[in-house]
Protein backbone atom coordinates (compact mmCIF):
# COMPACT_ATOMS: atom_id res chain seq x y z
CA UNK A 1 0.00 0.00 0.00
CA UNK A 2 1.10 3.70 -1.03
CA UNK A 3 0.43 6.68 1.37
CA UNK A 4 0.62 9.57 -1.18
CA UNK A 5 0.10 13.38 0.71
CA UNK A 6 -0.86 15.95 -1.16
CA UNK A 7 0.36 19.39 -0.76
CA UNK A 8 0.59 22.83 -1.83
CA UNK A 9 2.54 26.20 -2.50
CA UNK A 10 -0.93 27.60 -0.75
CA UNK A 11 -4.12 27.54 0.42
CA UNK A 12 -6.65 27.28 -2.86
CA UNK A 13 -4.10 26.26 -4.99
CA UNK A 14 -5.99 22.90 -6.10
CA UNK A 15 -5.14 20.33 -3.75
CA UNK A 16 -8.39 18.98 -3.41
CA UNK A 17 -9.01 19.58 -7.18
CA UNK A 18 -6.21 18.09 -8.55
CA UNK A 19 -6.54 14.71 -6.18
CA UNK A 20 -9.85 14.20 -7.45
CA UNK A 21 -8.00 14.03 -10.53
CA UNK A 22 -5.64 11.73 -9.51
CA UNK A 23 -8.52 9.83 -8.06
CA UNK A 24 -10.03 9.53 -11.12
CA UNK A 25 -7.09 8.71 -13.62
CA UNK A 26 -6.17 5.75 -10.68
CA UNK A 27 -9.77 4.43 -10.26
CA UNK A 28 -11.25 5.18 -14.17
CA UNK A 29 -7.67 4.29 -15.84
CA UNK A 30 -5.98 1.93 -13.50
CA UNK A 31 -8.72 0.32 -11.75
CA UNK A 32 -6.80 1.52 -8.70
CA UNK A 33 -8.42 0.55 -5.10
CA UNK A 34 -7.99 4.62 -3.69
CA UNK A 35 -8.96 5.64 -0.04
CA UNK A 36 -9.25 9.23 0.99
CA UNK A 37 -8.23 10.86 4.01
CA UNK A 38 -8.70 14.93 4.58
CA UNK A 39 -7.65 14.59 8.40
CA UNK A 40 -8.71 18.65 8.91
CA UNK A 41 -10.61 20.32 7.44
CA UNK A 42 -11.55 24.19 8.10
CA UNK A 43 -14.87 25.56 6.35
CA UNK A 44 -17.93 23.31 6.31
CA UNK A 45 -21.63 23.47 6.04
CA UNK A 46 -24.05 22.55 9.05
CA UNK A 47 -26.18 19.68 6.98
CA UNK A 48 -28.45 17.59 9.37
CA UNK A 49 -26.39 18.42 12.55
CA UNK A 50 -23.25 16.94 10.48
CA UNK A 51 -20.27 19.50 9.54
CA UNK A 52 -19.85 18.93 5.92
CA UNK A 53 -16.60 19.68 4.50
CA UNK A 54 -16.65 20.38 0.54
CA UNK A 55 -13.29 19.07 -0.08
CA UNK A 56 -14.27 15.96 2.20
CA UNK A 57 -17.34 15.40 -0.10
CA UNK A 58 -15.74 15.30 -3.13
CA UNK A 59 -12.66 13.37 -2.02
CA UNK A 60 -15.42 10.78 -0.39
CA UNK A 61 -17.17 10.99 -3.86
CA UNK A 62 -14.05 9.99 -5.96
CA UNK A 63 -12.48 7.58 -3.65
CA UNK A 64 -13.40 3.69 -3.99
CA UNK A 65 -13.22 2.11 -0.74
CA UNK A 66 -16.98 2.84 0.33
CA UNK A 67 -15.98 5.10 3.05
CA UNK A 68 -18.11 7.29 5.27
CA UNK A 69 -17.57 11.25 5.21
CA UNK A 70 -16.53 10.92 8.93
CA UNK A 71 -13.89 8.54 8.24
CA UNK A 72 -12.56 10.75 5.49
CA UNK A 73 -12.90 13.81 7.30
CA UNK A 74 -12.67 13.13 11.06
CA UNK A 75 -11.71 16.41 12.65
CA UNK A 76 -13.97 19.06 10.88
CA UNK A 77 -14.32 23.51 11.89
CA UNK A 78 -17.27 25.65 10.72
CA UNK A 79 -15.02 27.98 10.44
CA UNK A 80 -12.91 28.59 7.15
CA UNK A 81 -9.93 29.28 8.78
CA UNK A 82 -6.61 28.21 10.15
CA UNK A 83 -6.99 25.18 11.60
CA UNK A 84 -5.66 25.28 14.50
CA UNK A 85 -7.00 28.73 15.54
CA UNK A 86 -10.83 26.96 15.45
CA UNK A 87 -10.16 24.56 17.45
CA UNK A 88 -8.94 26.92 20.48
CA UNK A 89 -11.99 28.88 19.49
CA UNK A 90 -14.14 25.19 20.15
CA UNK A 91 -11.33 24.29 23.34
CA UNK A 92 -10.01 21.83 21.26
CA UNK A 93 -6.63 20.57 20.51
CA UNK A 94 -5.60 18.95 17.04
CA UNK A 95 -2.64 16.73 18.28
CA UNK A 96 -0.53 14.40 15.46
CA UNK A 97 -1.97 11.42 17.43
CA UNK A 98 -5.38 12.33 16.71
CA UNK A 99 -4.54 12.05 13.09
CA UNK A 100 -2.27 9.13 13.52
CA UNK A 101 -5.13 7.58 15.17
CA UNK A 102 -7.86 8.46 12.73
CA UNK A 103 -5.38 7.15 10.02
CA UNK A 104 -5.61 3.59 11.30
CA UNK A 105 -9.31 3.44 9.97
CA UNK A 106 -8.00 4.41 6.60
CA UNK A 107 -4.72 1.58 6.46
CA UNK A 108 -7.67 -1.19 7.84
CA UNK A 109 -9.33 -0.69 4.50
CA UNK A 110 -5.74 -2.50 2.43
CA UNK A 111 -6.42 0.10 -0.51
CA UNK A 112 -3.88 -0.18 -3.01
CA UNK A 113 -3.00 3.77 -2.79
CA UNK A 114 -3.99 5.96 0.03
CA UNK A 115 -4.26 9.93 -0.83
CA UNK A 116 -4.46 11.96 1.85
CA UNK A 117 -4.82 16.01 1.49
CA UNK A 118 -3.15 18.49 3.86
CA UNK A 119 -5.03 21.78 4.53
CA UNK A 120 -3.03 25.06 3.11
CA UNK A 121 0.50 24.84 2.81
CA UNK A 122 3.29 22.62 4.17
CA UNK A 123 3.87 24.16 6.98
CA UNK A 124 0.73 23.97 8.63
CA UNK A 125 0.41 24.57 12.61
CA UNK A 126 -2.09 21.60 13.98
CA UNK A 127 -1.44 23.10 17.56
CA UNK A 128 0.96 26.71 18.86
CA UNK A 129 2.10 25.83 22.12
CA UNK A 130 1.28 28.95 23.93
CA UNK A 131 4.05 29.37 26.43
CA UNK A 132 1.74 32.97 27.86
CA UNK A 133 -1.25 30.35 28.75
CA UNK A 134 1.22 27.89 30.52
CA UNK A 135 -0.08 25.10 28.08
CA UNK A 136 1.72 21.61 28.61
CA UNK A 137 1.20 21.03 24.69
CA UNK A 138 4.17 21.44 21.78
CA UNK A 139 3.93 22.96 19.04
CA UNK A 140 2.81 20.49 16.03
CA UNK A 141 2.31 20.45 12.12
CA UNK A 142 0.49 18.72 10.02
CA UNK A 143 4.15 17.81 8.26
CA UNK A 144 4.91 15.92 11.93
CA UNK A 145 1.81 13.45 10.63
CA UNK A 146 3.20 13.23 7.44
CA UNK A 147 6.82 12.62 8.61
CA UNK A 148 5.36 10.04 11.38
CA UNK A 149 3.90 7.86 8.47
CA UNK A 150 7.35 8.56 6.15
CA UNK A 151 4.68 9.34 3.39
CA UNK A 152 5.50 10.20 -0.22
CA UNK A 153 4.49 13.89 -0.79
CA UNK A 154 3.32 15.29 -4.16
CA UNK A 155 3.69 19.12 -4.81
CA UNK A 156 0.55 21.30 -6.41
CA UNK A 157 1.81 24.42 -7.88
CA UNK A 158 -0.95 27.03 -7.88
CA UNK A 159 0.92 28.85 -11.20
CA UNK A 160 0.86 31.89 -10.43
CA UNK A 161 3.32 35.13 -9.96
CA UNK A 162 5.52 34.08 -7.22
CA UNK A 163 5.27 30.05 -7.20
CA UNK A 164 8.37 29.79 -8.04
CA UNK A 165 9.91 31.07 -4.79
CA UNK A 166 6.72 29.09 -2.90
CA UNK A 167 7.49 25.96 -4.77
CA UNK A 168 11.06 25.59 -4.07
CA UNK A 169 10.98 26.78 -0.52
CA UNK A 170 7.87 23.80 0.25
CA UNK A 171 10.19 21.51 -1.05
CA UNK A 172 13.56 22.17 0.60
CA UNK A 173 10.79 21.84 3.58
CA UNK A 174 9.79 18.80 2.72
CA UNK A 175 13.41 17.47 1.98
CA UNK A 176 14.28 18.68 5.27
CA UNK A 177 11.95 17.20 7.23
CA UNK A 178 13.23 13.59 5.80
CA UNK A 179 10.35 13.11 3.10
CA UNK A 180 10.41 12.20 -0.39
CA UNK A 181 8.41 14.92 -2.76
CA UNK A 182 8.17 12.40 -5.64
CA UNK A 183 6.17 14.34 -8.15
CA UNK A 184 4.66 18.29 -8.88
CA UNK A 185 1.53 19.04 -10.58
CA UNK A 186 1.52 22.69 -12.44
CA UNK A 187 -1.66 23.67 -12.14
CA UNK A 188 -3.59 26.81 -12.93
CA UNK A 189 -6.32 27.40 -10.20
CA UNK A 190 -6.94 31.26 -11.64
CA UNK A 191 -9.04 32.60 -14.57
CA UNK A 192 -6.37 34.88 -15.37
CA UNK A 193 -3.58 32.81 -16.48
CA UNK A 194 -0.12 34.18 -15.33
CA UNK A 195 2.16 36.15 -18.10
CA UNK A 196 4.92 33.84 -19.51
CA UNK A 197 3.47 30.87 -18.03
CA UNK A 198 5.51 28.61 -20.30
CA UNK A 199 8.89 29.99 -19.31
CA UNK A 200 7.87 29.82 -14.94
CA UNK A 201 7.16 26.04 -16.20
CA UNK A 202 10.17 25.80 -17.81
CA UNK A 203 12.10 27.39 -14.51
CA UNK A 204 10.35 25.08 -12.08
CA UNK A 205 11.18 22.45 -14.31
CA UNK A 206 15.01 22.98 -14.51
CA UNK A 207 14.91 24.04 -10.54
CA UNK A 208 12.45 21.11 -9.07
CA UNK A 209 14.89 17.98 -9.18
CA UNK A 210 11.45 15.88 -9.36
CA UNK A 211 8.90 14.94 -12.32
CA UNK A 212 6.05 17.28 -13.16
CA UNK A 213 3.44 14.54 -13.66
CA UNK A 214 0.82 17.11 -14.71
CA UNK A 215 0.07 20.72 -16.12
CA UNK A 216 -3.61 21.34 -15.76
CA UNK A 217 -4.80 24.00 -16.97
CA UNK A 218 -8.02 26.60 -15.60
CA UNK A 219 -10.81 24.25 -16.95
CA UNK A 220 -13.53 27.05 -16.77
CA UNK A 221 -17.60 26.68 -16.89
CA UNK A 222 -17.77 27.18 -20.55
CA UNK A 223 -14.94 24.92 -21.46
CA UNK A 224 -14.54 24.76 -25.09
CA UNK A 225 -16.08 21.00 -25.13
CA UNK A 226 -19.23 21.54 -24.24
CA UNK A 227 -22.67 22.95 -26.06
CA UNK A 228 -23.71 26.91 -25.85
CA UNK A 229 -25.69 27.76 -22.70
CA UNK A 230 -24.30 24.85 -20.75
CA UNK A 231 -22.02 24.93 -17.48
CA UNK A 232 -19.25 22.22 -16.83
CA UNK A 233 -19.97 20.55 -13.22
CA UNK A 234 -17.45 20.10 -10.92
CA UNK A 235 -17.24 16.33 -11.96
CA UNK A 236 -17.05 17.10 -15.56
CA UNK A 237 -13.67 19.01 -14.89
CA UNK A 238 -12.25 16.50 -12.99
CA UNK A 239 -12.66 14.03 -15.98
CA UNK A 240 -10.95 16.69 -18.16
CA UNK A 241 -8.29 17.18 -15.41
CA UNK A 242 -7.79 13.52 -15.14
CA UNK A 243 -6.74 13.41 -18.64
CA UNK A 244 -3.59 15.48 -18.10
CA UNK A 245 -2.27 13.74 -15.33
CA UNK A 246 0.49 10.91 -15.39
CA UNK A 247 -0.53 9.04 -12.20
CA UNK A 248 2.09 6.05 -13.72
CA UNK A 249 4.47 7.11 -10.68
CA UNK A 250 1.60 6.03 -8.17
CA UNK A 251 0.99 2.79 -9.41
CA UNK A 252 2.14 0.19 -6.56
CA UNK A 253 3.88 -1.78 -9.68
CA UNK A 254 5.54 1.94 -10.92
CA UNK A 255 8.70 0.94 -8.63
CA UNK A 256 9.28 -3.10 -9.69
CA UNK A 257 8.84 -1.77 -13.54
CA UNK A 258 11.45 0.93 -12.65
CA UNK A 259 13.89 -1.57 -11.02
CA UNK A 260 13.58 -4.48 -13.61
CA UNK A 261 14.18 -1.84 -16.85
CA UNK A 262 17.25 -2.63 -18.05
CA UNK A 263 19.68 0.12 -17.82
CA UNK A 264 20.92 1.59 -21.43
N1 LIG B 1 -7.25 23.71 -12.87
C1 LIG B 1 -8.37 24.23 -12.36
N2 LIG B 1 -9.40 24.58 -13.20
C2 LIG B 1 -10.53 25.10 -12.70
N3 LIG B 1 -10.75 25.33 -11.40
C3 LIG B 1 -9.77 25.01 -10.53
C4 LIG B 1 -8.54 24.44 -10.96
N4 LIG B 1 -7.77 24.24 -9.88
C5 LIG B 1 -8.48 24.63 -8.82
N5 LIG B 1 -9.68 25.10 -9.20
C6 LIG B 1 -10.73 25.68 -8.33
O1 LIG B 1 -10.06 26.61 -7.47
C7 LIG B 1 -10.59 26.56 -6.15
C8 LIG B 1 -9.47 26.20 -5.16
O2 LIG B 1 -9.02 24.87 -5.43
P1 LIG B 1 -8.99 23.74 -4.30
O3 LIG B 1 -10.21 23.81 -3.48
O4 LIG B 1 -8.70 22.47 -4.98
O5 LIG B 1 -7.74 24.27 -3.44
P2 LIG B 1 -7.07 23.58 -2.17
O6 LIG B 1 -5.60 23.71 -2.33
O7 LIG B 1 -7.61 22.23 -2.01
O8 LIG B 1 -7.54 24.53 -0.97
P3 LIG B 1 -7.64 24.16 0.62
O9 LIG B 1 -6.34 24.59 1.23
O10 LIG B 1 -8.80 25.00 1.09
O11 LIG B 1 -7.89 22.71 0.77
C9 LIG B 1 -11.74 25.55 -6.19
O12 LIG B 1 -12.94 26.22 -6.45
C10 LIG B 1 -11.36 24.66 -7.38
O13 LIG B 1 -12.47 24.02 -7.97
C1 LIG C 1 -9.97 27.73 5.09
C2 LIG C 1 -8.99 27.29 4.03
N1 LIG C 1 -9.69 27.02 2.80
C3 LIG C 1 -8.21 26.05 4.45
N2 LIG C 1 -9.15 24.97 4.70
C4 LIG C 1 -7.33 26.30 5.65
C5 LIG C 1 -6.13 27.10 5.30
C6 LIG C 1 -5.27 27.39 6.48
C7 LIG C 1 -4.03 28.18 6.17
C8 LIG C 1 -3.28 28.49 7.39
C9 LIG C 1 -2.03 29.29 7.08
O1 LIG C 1 -1.02 28.72 6.66
O2 LIG C 1 -2.05 30.53 7.21
MG1 LIG D 1 -8.72 21.41 -0.49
Amino acid sequence: MKNIFITATDTDAGKTFVSCAIIHALTQQYHQRVAAYKPVSAGCELINGELVNDDAKWLTHYANCQQSLKQVNPIAFLEPIAPHIAAQKHQQAITVSDLSTHFTQINALNADINLIEGAGGWRLPLIVANSAQGTKNTTQFMADFVKAQKMDVILIVNMKLGCLNHALLTFDAIKADGLNCIAWVANCASETPMSNLAENIESLTQLLPIPKIAQVDFIADAHMNIRAGQGLTFTDKIKIAAESIDVSILLPQHKAEAKSTPKP
